[in-house]
């Protein structure tokens, strides 16, 4: 039977947090993977303001929560607030540089400020993180970029399979 696979997702946008708007970006992270993955999910959720220590607490909390994968999406551009990268690299061990470089990348095709995101990843225990623009248009474009990378990236700290619906399954694993 496939693992149990717990996700956090946090949304760090002032406005959203405040109701300004409803935050639309989180429920597309958990579409994205709702559509993809086999296993039982489980889900942790906020929306908090673009705040360093909310934002660092909110991840470890997950971390500790027993989550796999933590995508955040948010506060990743240059303005006076955005501090999402900061946050990740202050909780997490190691970084994963080549997941933000390829995001950017991808991001291009669709629109010319991609290069304004931050965004990053890193692994903090046996959770990988990983940044997502603000924008609920941004989470699949940036997603499809690293999706083949995520489940080996799991497997590699420890944590448990994911197993993608046939329909999805390029999800690459080298052989044993
Ligand atoms: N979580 C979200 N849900 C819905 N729409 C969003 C979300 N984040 C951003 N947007 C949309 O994208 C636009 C540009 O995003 P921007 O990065 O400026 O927002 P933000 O940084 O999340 O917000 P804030 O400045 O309040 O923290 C917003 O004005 C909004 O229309
Ligand atoms: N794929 C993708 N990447 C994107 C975007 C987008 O619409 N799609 N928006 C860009 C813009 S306009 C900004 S300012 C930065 C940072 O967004 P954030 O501060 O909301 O995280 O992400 C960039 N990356």
């Amino acid at each position: 039977m496939a693992d149990l696979i717990r996700i956090g997702i946090i949304t760090s946008s002032d406005r959203a947090s405040e109701g300004v708007y409803d935050d639309r970006s989180g429920p597309a992270i958990k579409e994205y993977f709702s559509e993809r993955l086999q296993n039982s999910l489980e889900w942790k959720y906020k929306v908090i303001p673009d705040e360093y220590e909310m934002l660092t607490k909110t991840m470890i909390d997950m971390c500790d929560e027993g989550c796999s994968l933590i995508c955040t999406t948010g506060g990743t551009g240059p303005a006076k607030r955005d501090i999402t990268p900061e946050a990740t690299e202050y909780v997490c061990e190691k970084m994963l540089p080549g997941f933000g470089e390829v995001m950017r990348k991808e991001s291009l095709q669709y629109v010319p400020t991609a290069i304004l995101s931050r965004q990053t990843a890193g692994i903090r225990d046996n959770t990988l993180i990983i940044n997502l623009p603000g924008k609920p248009k941004a989470i699949a474009e940036c997603l499809d970029a690293v999706i083949d990378a995520i489940p080996y990236c799991i497997d590699l700290v420890g944590g448990p399979q994911l197993e993608f619906s046939s329909e999805f399954d390029p999800a690459f694993r080298p052989k044993k």
